[in-house]
């Protein structure tokens, strides 16, 4: 009976497994190889001997070294004109006006809201424009926008019930809900902003009240009332959210001072390490990021940066895993630990 019991709940776990596993997406290479000759074509200068492949942790993709690389050299450097900072959301031509009031109402709180709006709004009309696409689709198209894009995970990307099954009790649970909660709450804002002028590039019909024949004639389809997204919106709102808390990083600056949080390209396809194999930092005269060896390192090796300490107090790997998708050094499939209750999610209960 036992034997059988077992067999059943692995036939179970298999089958929630399989129910449940991140849907890893065909990647397809040459987006990389797009994504390298943006950077150059924005003033990067970007090593010869660096590749972008499988990372040897976890599912995603990394960088690896094909040649030998010295202590001190440059892995690449990428000019702040390539880089997503809240600086360019705020220069946006129609937008950044808006964008400046919010965060003057919200606070410094207001920046990554800002961000990730301008993000989505990007994503969703530089896909729309049939000739010139935005100036960022080169790199965007690089990013996790959907759950199983490089195998991203993120509690962001699960649904209601999938949160209440597996987290109810654990470590995550509180951070998860009010996360997913601040990223609603920034989707009606953003929305409110960004909304109707989404819906007018697209060439759709608002239903703004007053007379509208489209109300008035059952048979035909109604408008859409400005309060509800705009298709995809609150999609690509979440998606540019999961962007920004997994691959937006802080560079030292010359001053030892931390810049804002930013998304820089090639430095955001390096995998985590506590022990990392390069250095990041921002240079003052002109706001380039430049990447570089930390040691001598060997062909073939693959490169890792250090997003967070895994010693910091505030960074238990449970906080690593509601902010970045991932458990550092845990190659077990997320769902079953949090179905075992695993010790990393739950607190160790007292022995009798
Ligand atoms: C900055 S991105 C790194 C590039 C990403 N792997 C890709 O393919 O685009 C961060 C994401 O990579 C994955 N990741 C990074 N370091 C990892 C590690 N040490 N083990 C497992 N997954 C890791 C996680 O999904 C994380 O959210």
């Amino acid at each position: 009976f036992q034997h059988s019991a077992t067999v059943k709940s692995h036939r179970h776990r298999q089958q929630l497994s399989r129910q449940y596993a991140v849907p890893e997406k065909s990647i397809d290479g040459a987006k990389y190889e797009v994504l390298l000759d943006w950077v150059k074509s924005n003033g990067g200068e970007i090593n010869n001997k660096i590749t972008i492949q499988k990372s040897s942790q976890g599912s995603g993709y990394g960088a690896f070294t094909n040649g030998e690389v010295k202590e001190g050299e440059i892995i690449f450097e990428i000019p702040r004109k390539a880089c997503f900072t809240l600086e360019a959301a705020l220069n946006d031509d129609k937008f950044g006006k808006a964008f400046k009031n919010l965060i003057e109402k919200a606070g410094p709180g207001g920046n990554t809201v800002v961000m990730a709006g301008y993000m989505a709004k990007e994503r969703l009309l530089g896909k729309k424009d049939a000739t010139g696409t935005s100036a960022w689709s080169a790199y965007f198209d690089t990013l996790p926008w959907e759950r199983g894009i490089n195998n991203q995970e993120h509690v962001l990307f699960w649904q209601e019930e999938k949160i209440e099954e597996l987290l109810t009790g654990s470590t995550c649970y509180v951070e998860a809900k009010s996360l997913r909660d601040e990223v609603g709450l920034a989707t009606s804002i953003m929305n409110k902003v960004l909304g109707p002028s989404i819906r007018v590039a697209r060439g759709e019909d608002v239903d703004e009240g007053g007379f509208n024949i489209n109300r008035m004639l059952p048979w035909m389809a109604k408008p859409p009332t400005p309060e509800e997204p705009p298709e995809g919106f609150p999609e690509a709102m979440k998606g540019a959210f999961v962007c920004l808390l997994t691959r937006a990083f802080q560079d030292e600056k010359e001053d030892g001072n931390d810049d804002e949080e930013k998304l820089v390209p090639l430095l955001d396809m390096l995998q985590h390490s506590d022990t990392p194999n390069v250095r990041h930092a921002m240079r003052k005269a002109d706001g380039t990021v430049e990447v570089r060896a930390r040691c001598d390192i060997p062909t073939g090796t693959e490169l890792f940066n250090q997003y967070r300490s895994e010693e910091e107090e505030t960074m238990p790997y449970s906080r690593f895993f509601t902010r970045f998708g991932f458990v550092p050094g845990i190659s077990e499939d997320m769902e079953n630990l949090l179905r075992d209750k695993s010790s990393i999610f739950y607190p160790q209960k007292a022995e009798i």
